[in-house]
């Protein structure tokens, strides 16, 4: 927690593309500077910036949501979310060709938790309730080399799924690729929803900012970061081995980042799910700052 007023907030953010319209003003001038004297950044991957929140090494986080039920005393800024209402392109469920029926096992990125927890829910309620789950490292062929299928997210499976015809040709092996944001909301009928910025309901104590200036900075920062989606695309495209018109479908057709009330129903429809298959604890209210 924060003790005086110069005091800065503690941000942990998530070094993957997806977000990267979020972040425009935390990263880009006019604004970058007037930002940094409010917010400390660090960066890293969904699972850390959890820990981090829940820890006390940050005050606001990037948050999966499957960890927002693990701690619910924890506050929702609203306006911006991790979401997709079609394919996300970024989650990827990749099996063998006897599909995600036949799989005994499958290894999870360890870099996930919400992911992890709607693979286990679409498990457990429609494909294998019997089906064993095993942490392993973000790298396609090491995971299946010890399991039937793979879950990737983030960058890693934008890339596997860029690769998919190349490795196929290379090892003679053909793979099923599945998206699942497509495959739960045809299933559930609701938007995936991965993320949302959350924080410690004491962030703002001993701070001079108030809540509508916290939510401003938030909102207007995805507000610029959608109205600057042409230079995002120049600078990503010598981050990520990845074509610029994909860079560019990914942030304007795949990533969701309004979190509308369809998000937020789909939110609770994973809580429910998870408690429902014992994935996480309990079905968490909503609760927003
Ligand atoms: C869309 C994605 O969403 C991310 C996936 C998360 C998870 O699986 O825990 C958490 C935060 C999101 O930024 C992705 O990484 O592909």
């Amino acid at each position: 927690m924060n003790t005086s007023s110069s005091a800065r907030l503690r941000l942990a953010a998530i070094d993957f593309l997806n977000p990267a319209p979020l972040m425009w003003d935390f990263e880009h001038e006019p604004e970058k500077s007037r930002l940094a004297e409010r917010y400390d950044i660090r960066y890293s991957t969904p699972s850390r910036c959890a820990e981090d929140l829940f820890t006390g090494q940050a005050d606001i986080g990037l948050v999966p949501a499957a960890a927002y039920a693990i701690d619910p005393t924890m506050l929702i800024i609203p306006g911006c979310t991790i979401a997709a209402k079609g394919n996300i392109r970024s989650i990827l469920l990749v099996t063998r060709e006897s599909g995600p029926g036949a799989a005994q096992t499958v290894a999870m990125d360890t870099s996930s938790l919400t992911s992890a927890a709607y693979t286990e829910i679409l498990f457990r309620k429609y494909w294998n309730p019997q089906a064993r789950f095993i942490p392993v490292e973000p790298q396609l062929d090491k995971m299946l080399r010890i399991a039937d299928a793979a879950l990737l997210i983030g960058d890693p499976a934008l890339i596997a799924l860029e690769d998919s015809q190349a490795r196929a040709d290379r090892t003679g092996e053909e793979l099923l690729y599945i998206d699942l944001a497509r495959e739960w909301q045809q299933k559930t009928g609701v938007p995936w929803v991965s993320a949302f910025w959350t924080m410690r309901a004491d962030a703002l104590k001993g701070t001079s900012l108030s809540r509508e200036e916290l939510v401003a900075d938030f909102v207007h920062s995805r507000n610029h970061g959608l109205t600057h989606i042409d230079d995002l695309v120049e600078e990503w495209a010598s981050r990520i081995a990845l074509s610029k018109s994909i860079i560019r479908a990914y942030l304007t057709e795949n990533i969701h980042y309004v979190l509308d009330q369809a998000c937020k129903d789909g939110l609770r429809t994973f809580f429910r799910y998870a408690h429902e298959y014992s994935v996480l604890p309990e079905e968490p209210e909503l609760n927003f700052m």
